[in-house]
């Protein structure tokens, strides 16, 4: 089978009435990548997942795949899936009778796979989709989204209301999923560190942009915490990209994100470490204006 085509995002930008959430946003979905999108509450995930997938209209640009909008397109839409929190489903129906409608809204379902995972997740199918808890309605779309039959998922806070055991059960099936049939994954959420090793890539819409666009690799080696004495702390990180600081007792850390000066000696009262993503991501997205360089 063909590689489908990336899908293009173009200039993208969204109001509500006077407020501003997405300005001028240029992104690409390759095929078969797992993204990360990271931003603060409100930031506009997912309104952004929400203009991909043709559920809210744009302000300005466009979402195209092969060149065709997705825009009222349901030649493409059918092979773009969106799990939210939103709940869709007629309240009385039953979960098997709602894995029968998503076959014949998309192209597919695995139902064999849907069925394996009501299993691992203990999900009765026989359940009316009223009846179930919070847990359960996230348990059953991830489900569905794990199993039907799309080019592209989009997976906007997938893990809201597991418990830990069942996010661990999740982002493995998730994996398993993806290497017996390779696709995209893009993924919004809060618990960063718990996706760090899933995402290839990393967005971060901080202001209405995206302020991050690199892989998970170039990311986490561009974060550094720098530690010392502060005067000490201080000369070195002059001219750097300094995104952050703290004081630990005497020591000062600043935490630097991009490249460290290769030609500044280090000096030996300093050490110098990576960081993880989740504080890289707090300080990227606690100050009014950052400089990323990608
Ligand atoms: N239908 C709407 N009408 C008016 N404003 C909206 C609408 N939907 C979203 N907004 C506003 O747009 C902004 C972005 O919201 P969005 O839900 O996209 O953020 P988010 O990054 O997904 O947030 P969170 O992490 O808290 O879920 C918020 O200020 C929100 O209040």
């Amino acid at each position: 089978m063909a590689k489908p085509k990336p899908i293009k995002i173009n200039q993208v930008s969204k109001d509500f009435a006077k407020q501003q959430v997405l300005n001028n946003i240029d992104l690409t979905i390759e095929p078969e990548t797992i993204y990360g999108l990271l931003g603060r509450n409100g930031a506009g995930k997912s309104t952004l997942f929400n203009i991909i997938t043709n559920r809210i209209p744009l302000s300005g640009g466009e979402v195209t795949i092969g060149g065709q909008t997705v825009t009222d397109n349901d030649d493409v839409l059918n092979r773009i899936y969106l799990m939210s929190e939103a709940n869709l489903y007629p309240s009385r129906m039953r979960v098997k009778e709602i894995f029968k409608l998503t076959t014949q809204l998309y192209r597919g379902m695995d139902m064999r796979l849907a069925q394996t995972l009501a299993e691992q997740f203990e999900l009765n199918t026989d359940t009316r989709f009223n009846k179930l808890s919070t847990g359960s309605r996230s348990i059953m779309k991830l489900i569905i989204a794990l199993a039907v039959d799309v080019d592209y998922v989009f997976l906007d806070e997938p893990t809201l209301g597991l418990d830990a055991n069942h996010r661990r059960l999740f982002y493995n099936a998730l994996l398993d999923s993806y290497a017996k049939r390779p696709r995209s994954f893009v993924i919004s959420t809060h618990l960063i560190e718990e996706v760090s090793n899933l995402i290839e890539r990393v967005w971060v819409l901080q202001n209405h942009q995206i302020i991050v666009d690199d892989t998970t690799e170039n990311v986490l080696n561009k974060g550094f915490a720098i530690t010392g004495p502060a005067a000490d702390v201080e000369a070195y990180t002059a001219g750097l990209n300094v995104i952050g600081h703290e004081a630990l007792g005497n020591l000062r850390v600043q935490y630097v994100y991009g490249e460290l000066d290769g030609d500044r000696p280090i000096p030996d009262t300093i050490s110098t470490s990576h960081i993880d993503l989740q504080r890289l991501f707090i300080y990227l997205t606690n100050q009014e204006v950052v400089t990323v360089e990608n």
